[in-house]
């Protein structure tokens, strides 16, 4: 269920794989058990990570996610001027189609193309930042597929989140709290072409984030050595660049994660930061892909409900203050994700240039 990749006799500083698939059999004391197992590994894979595999095998054919690559891919591959009449300025500025190196992530445009889509709205108004609708390419079989991969993401995003409830000790009642906050997922899906990256490039494929919400499942084509993630690691030696400025003494190291057969790469947004208040890191990731191909990811972004009022959860403190000293530990602050993701994203609309530039 758990299988925690070694390298040799010293643990190696990867990724741990977790199987969700006990959460998908009909309960019973022996899935029970293994359904125990698996909280257990998400929440210590949170703590020490921030990331790791989700083996969603048990639920998925390996077909549909490579469907999806294929399809974005055949949709970066059109002319320039049939992707741009999807472009999110047509729209509200965060729907639709981005240029390559439109984006900018700390100071520094993105060697990327993409397109996202949120989850849609009543009463769509493009004046609105985030109010405006999807524009979908009229590649064949795209929108069908990407809104079918969309739903088994929603259905993950709550399973998910269960089963870090469950790692948290969280009550049935807490958990039923919790869940309404996630229960109309304000949801992200975004599909995402990457050309190598020039050596002359000033910046990144993707420059270091954190993502900004609740759960993010990634799937990449077979592409090797793009995805790194910046592991907190005192002694480790520090190697700091790409960092944004306020990370700069942080130690630690880069590592890269590769696609694992079977699984998507999950990582744990802002948001999960302040719910668990800082025992679990929302942790800094980049792309750097200098290979020779054109690489694609789609990422799926399960969020917070619009209005959801995202504070520090009771199981959470309960938690710190048995595994970590209590002592010093300050509470985190509640947001609106609504609000803080305008904040995040709204800036485009007003001629900021990226999600990840604060
Ligand atoms: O393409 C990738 O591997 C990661 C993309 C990413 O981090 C993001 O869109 O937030
Ligand atoms: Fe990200």
């Amino acid at each position: 269920m758990v299988s925690p990749q070694t390298n040799g006799s010293k643990p190696s500083l990867s990724l741990p794989i977790i199987n969700i698939s006990p959460y998908f059999l009909q309960a019973s004391p022996k899935v029970e058990s293994q359904r125990a197992a698996v909280s257990a590994a998400i929440h210590a894979a949170c703590r020490d990570f921030g990331f790791f595999y989700l083996d969603i095998s048990a639920i998925v054919d390996p077909r549909e996610p490579e469907e999806l690559t294929e399809l974005a891919r055949e949709f970066f591959n059109s002319p320039q001027e049939e992707k741009d009449k999807i472009s999110l300025s047509i729209q509200d500025h965060a729907r639709g189609y981005a240029r390559l190196k439109e984006n900018v992530t700390n100071g520094k445009a993105d060697n990327h193309e993409g397109i996202d889509f949120y989850r849609p709205v009543e009463n769509p108004d493009k004046t609105k930042p985030l109010w405006g609708e999807n524009q979908w390419p009229t590649v064949p079989q795209f929108r069908e597929k990407y809104e079918a991969w969309v739903e088994k993401m929603k259905t993950l995003g709550l399973i998910v989140m269960e089963a870090m409830a469950a790692g948290l000790g969280m009550t049935e009642d807490e958990w039923k709290d919790l869940r309404q906050n996630v229960d109309d997922s304000f949801w992200v899906m975004r599909a995402i072409g990457y050309p190598p990256l020039p050596n002359d490039h000033d910046g990144f494929s993707c420059g270091a984030h954190k993502d900004y919400g609740c759960l993010t499942f990634l799937h990449a084509d077979p592409t090797p050595n793009a995805l790194q993630v910046f592991l907190r690691r005192s002694g480790a030696g520090p190697d700091l660049s790409g960092l944004p400025a306020e990370q700069g003494d942080e130690e630690g190291v880069w590592i890269t994660a590769d696609p694992v057969a079977g699984c998507v790469v999950c990582n744990i947004g802002e948001m999960w930061e302040i719910w668990s208040n800082g025992l679990y890191k929302s942790t800094l990731h980049r792309v750097v892909h200098r290979g020779s191909n054109y690489r694609v990811s789609v990422p799926f972004f399960f969020e917070p409900n619009f209005n959801a009022l995202v504070k520090p959860l009771d199981a959470a403190l309960r938690t710190q203050e048995k595994e970590e000293s209590a002592v010093n530990v300050k509470e985190y602050k509640p947001t609106v994700y609504g609000e803080f993701l305008l904040a995040k994203v709204g800036s485009n609309f007003d001629g900021g240039k990226g999600k990840y530039d604060d």
